[in-house]
């Protein structure tokens, strides 16, 4: 949905947004990987990252998640600072990631991996857990049957018993998807969704994200243009650490910026 025809937010009020980079720069020893690059994520929206490579994509996913301390720069979930997420605490925040490398456990059946990704929900603690007291045992069964639910709204609930490194790449990307959606996410945050992907299941992970933007915020990264044209409500493109263009689809294709820094990585390549 694009921001001048939201109504319904969904509680979070439209003049804020969810979650926002303000002024974030990163540096690795001499390099600048990210200069003053700030980023806005609304209810109901998909933001695209895009650029050339070695732009500064993945250091600003990584800052999203936690994983890169920015040197400079605010992140606001909400309209509350977090000055260092955390990557283990981004579900108490209302967020979730799939990582490129899916990161699936392979000693466990999908539906567990699945599980993992509920345990926010979990209220029972360690210890109940090992005595199997009463309240643990609701929980578990709460988280599973969540968990199926997510594995069944992504069509790959046949999948449920076997162990990832059974199933097709495309699946197992979903099984990463759904350990994401299980914590009920607020914003989703995407690596690479289309990567490993062919033509037919990019375009029904495009219609699936499309649908998730109903009920939360995602911010993908990705190189393939026309999932991101056909998909984001909102593209920001980075080139040599700096955001050179932030729009529409439409007015990003046409930015002379934007078209003379593709058109400068062709003539790199
Ligand atoms: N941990 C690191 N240490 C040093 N330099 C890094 C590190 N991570 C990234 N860089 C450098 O920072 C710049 C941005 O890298 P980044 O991986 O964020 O770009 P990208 O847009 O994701 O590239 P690609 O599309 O090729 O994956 C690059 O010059 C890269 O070499």
């Amino acid at each position: 949905m694009r921001r001048e025809d939201t109504v319904d937010t969904g509680g979070t009020p439209p003049e804020q947004p969810l979650f926002e980079l303000q002024g974030v720069t990163v540096r690795f020893g001499g390099l600048t990987a990210l200069s003053d690059v700030s980023l806005t994520a609304w209810h109901r929206e998909v933001h695209g990252v895009i650029g050339p490579n070695g732009a500064g994509k993945t250091t600003l996913f990584n800052v999203c998640c936690g994983f890169v301390r920015p040197e400079a720069g605010e992140i606001h979930v909400r309209g509350e600072p977090v000055p260092h997420p955390r990557p283990h605490r981004l579900a108490s925040l209302g967020i979730a990631r799939t990582l490129q490398g899916l990161g699936l456990f392979r000693g466990l059946t999908v539906l567990e991996n699945v599980m993992v990704g509920a345990d926010r929900f979990r209220r029972s603690g360690f210890v109940s857990a090992l005595l199997g007291l009463r309240r643990s045992v609701s929980d578990e069964r709460a988280l599973r049957a969540k968990s199926e639910a997510v594995l069944r709204d992504l069509g790959i609930h046949a999948h449920a018993t076997a162990l990832p490194d059974s199933l097709p790449y495309p699946v197992r990307k979903r099984v990463a998807l759904a350990r994401a959606l299980v914590s009920e996410p607020e914003l989703l945050l995407l690596d690479e969704p289309a990567s490993g992907l062919g033509h037919d299941d990019m375009g029904e992970l495009g219609e699936l994200v499309r649908a998730l933007s109903d009920r939360m915020a995602v911010v993908l990264v990705d190189h393939h243009m026309d999932l991101v044209m056909s998909v984001c409500d909102r593209i920001t493109v980075l080139d040599f650490g700096r955001v050179i263009a932030s729009g529409p689809p439409d007015a990003i294709a046409e930015d002379p910026a934007v078209v003379s820094a593709y058109l400068g990585e062709e003539a790199r390549a």
